[in-house]
């Protein structure tokens, strides 16, 4: 009699559940599937099981990493304006400036404030800076400047960084090795460096890895438009600027999808869901690719473009903003074929930018259709090449680039 009735109670609430579920997600309209089922679960999984295990959402790796990247934005806005951005050239020849450094320095600060056990992948190290103290002191001055105006938000990320020597020691704790265990940051200060020199894009850009898969994804782009629809074109190439209007933040958690906010401090909470935009005709795709023709092939992309059909020039732009770009839906497709095949992509210039477009409804896979794997150290060295698009369309544009890359 007790089993009966339990068993009766049980399955009532199973039907009512289901219920509630089907209509929850036919009646909600205004985000992804995955956002509506994340919700939907947060509302019916017993409390325990959220509150416990607080990691299952990424709210505060969210919220940190989204305040972390606003902060340095602060500093390479500054920099991004002065004439004088201390370049200096690496062992492999590409520049870093005073807003790389300094960007590191703060973000650095915070994760490690917040979250003292995990490990960074950091693009930039503090070595010549320990040689050249001039250099130094200039970043120091900028880095104890950069402070959120909102109070709160500041207290949340740590506080400032104590001392000179605490920053540059926070610069060279991005020294971890990766790997496929553990929790893992991949953090690219100013992604797109040669853009931000010429005046044109760049990202400040954060994610987090738990076991070599990025769960967490942060792109903060001071010269794209703060509206996600925005032509393309107008933003591409160089004399970008940060002027009013624009400034967006982007970010991501695995399952939870894609959203977009003003990069402004009086913008908080204030993050809008953001789709791909659904291609019906893959011949009136804009594609986006780097200015660097050193860093991926325009002819190979170019080819491509002309066997799917796709008349329009390509968009040409710097750093993670491409990924950024097609997720909101203002282009369709990034390619980004090798020119060099012994170039090893950096796990920092993609894990933010792959899991944003794929919590947008995208497809980001290597010039073989395989997923990006972050888990292999510093590099993506089991990867060659990035073909980002729309899930819809994602196959056909593989086809396409096997078919060009298979012919050479
Ligand atoms: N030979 C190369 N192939 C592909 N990417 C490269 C190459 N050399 C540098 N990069 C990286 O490409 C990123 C910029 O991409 P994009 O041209 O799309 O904006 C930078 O992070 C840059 O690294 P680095 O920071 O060392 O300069
Ligand atoms: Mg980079
Ligand atoms: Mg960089
Ligand atoms: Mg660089």
């Amino acid at each position: 009699m007790f089993t009966l009735s339990k068993n009766s109670y049980l399955s009532t609430t199973l039907l009512v559940s289901l219920l509630v579920l089907a209509i929850s997600l036919l009646s909600t309209t205004s985000s992804s599937l995955p956002h509506r089922l994340s919700l939907l679960a947060r509302q019916f999984l017993p409390i325990r099981s959220i509150s416990t295990s607080p990691t299952m959402s990424y709210a505060k790796e969210l919220r940190v990493a989204e305040l972390a990247v606003q902060r340095a934005t602060l500093l390479t806005k500054r920099v991004f304006h002065e004439k004088a951005k201390g370049t200096l050239s690496k062992d492999d020849a590409s520049p870093v400036t005073i807003g790389d450094f300094g960007a590191q320095a703060l973000i650095i600060q915070a994760i490690r404030k917040n979250f003292p056990q995990d490990e960074i992948v950091g693009e930039e190290e503090a070595a010549t800076l320990r040689e050249n103290r001039e250099l130094s002191s200039k970043i120091w001055t900028l880095v104890k400047e950069a402070r959120l105006s909102d109070a709160t938000a500041e207290e949340e990320l740590g506080g400032p960084i104590p001392s000179e020597e605490d920053m540059l020691s926070a610069i060279d704790a991005g020294n971890s090795a990766g790997g496929a265990k553990g929790r893992i940051w991949a953090l690219d200060p100013i992604d797109g460096t040669k853009g931000f020199l010429r005046g044109g894009q760049y990202a400040v850009c954060l994610a987090l890895m738990v076991d070599g898969d990025v769960k967490v994804g942060v792109l903060g782009c001071p010269n794209l438009p703060v509206d996600d629809s925005a032509s393309l074109d107008a933003h591409s190439g160089e004399n970008q600027t940060d002027a009013e209007g624009k400034g967006v933040l982007l970010g991501a958690v695995q399952g939870q999808g894609a959203t977009s906010r003003p990069l402004g401090i009086g913008a908080l909470g204030k993050s809008q869901p953001i789709h791909m935009k659904e291609v019906s005709s893959i011949a009136d795709a804009t594609f986006c690719e780097s200015v660097e023709a050193a860093h991926s092939s325009h002819s190979d992309q170019s080819q491509i473009a002309q066997e799917l059909g796709i008349t329009k020039p390509s968009v040409r732009m710097d750093s993670q903003a491409k990924y950024g770009s097609i997720a909101r839906g203002a282009g369709d497709l990034y390619l980004r074929l090798p020119v060099r095949k012994d170039y090893q992509e950096k796990i920092w210039d993609h894990a933010a930018g792959d899991l944003i477009v794929r919590e947008a409804g995208g497809e980001v896979t290597d010039a073989q259709g395989k997923r990006l794997d972050f888990g292999k150290g510093r590099t993506l060295r089991n990867n060659k090449g990035v073909v980002a698009a729309p899930r819809g369309v994602h196959a056909q544009v593989l086809e396409a680039v096997k078919s060009v890359l298979g012919s050479k």
